[in-house]
């Protein structure tokens, strides 16, 4: 499948995204659906309320370079981030299945089957190689899932 190109044609105006339903919540953002007008392509933007984590920002702004630096079929980056007002914009592919998590809570009462579970980890794996090939240690992993057409 095809990922959305990385920053390149991302505006970096607000005005130019649509926002639709939110999707999830982090301890420090929400993340909505959004449309990217101008691309007319379906994206996430997580939403950091800066005054929320003035404490963190440093934090906050390595976590943001880092996901725009890193390249792996397995990680989702940014597409590109910006300022809105006291907030902070991260735009990102849409993972339209949603979370392993959200996947097992609605079909999967009894879990993934094994088989499943190996498939997903060695791709996690395989994410987790790179990121220490790149010199990151990763504190919080979560799979998000991609629809395939
Ligand atoms: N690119 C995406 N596409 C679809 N849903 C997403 C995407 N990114 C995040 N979400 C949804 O939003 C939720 C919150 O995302 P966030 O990145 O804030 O996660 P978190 O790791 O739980 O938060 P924190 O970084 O504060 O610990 C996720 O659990 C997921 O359901």
């Amino acid at each position: 499948m095809e990922r959305a190109p990385r920053n390149r044609g991302f505006p970096t105006d607000p005005k130019e995204y649509k926002l639709y339903e939110e999707v999830g919540e982090g301890v420090s953002a929400t993340v909505y659906r959004a449309l990217c007008v101008p691309l007319n392509t379906f994206v996430a933007i997580k939403v950091l309320d800066l005054e929320k984590c003035s404490s963190d920002l440093d934090g906050i702004r390595r976590e943001v370079q880092t996901m725009s630096l890193l390249d792996h079929p397995n990680l989702l980056r940014a597409c590109c981030s910006f300022a809105n007002d006291h907030q902070l914009w991260v735009v990102m592919p849409f993972m339209a299945a949603g979370s392993a998590l959200h996947i097992i809570k609605t079909n999967f009462p009894d879990g993934f089957e094994e088989a499943v579970i190996a498939t997903l980890l060695w791709e996690v794996l395989k994410a987790l190689v790179y990121l220490h090939s790149q010199g990151h240690i990763h504190r919080d992993v979560k799979i998000q899932m991609e629809l395939l057409s």
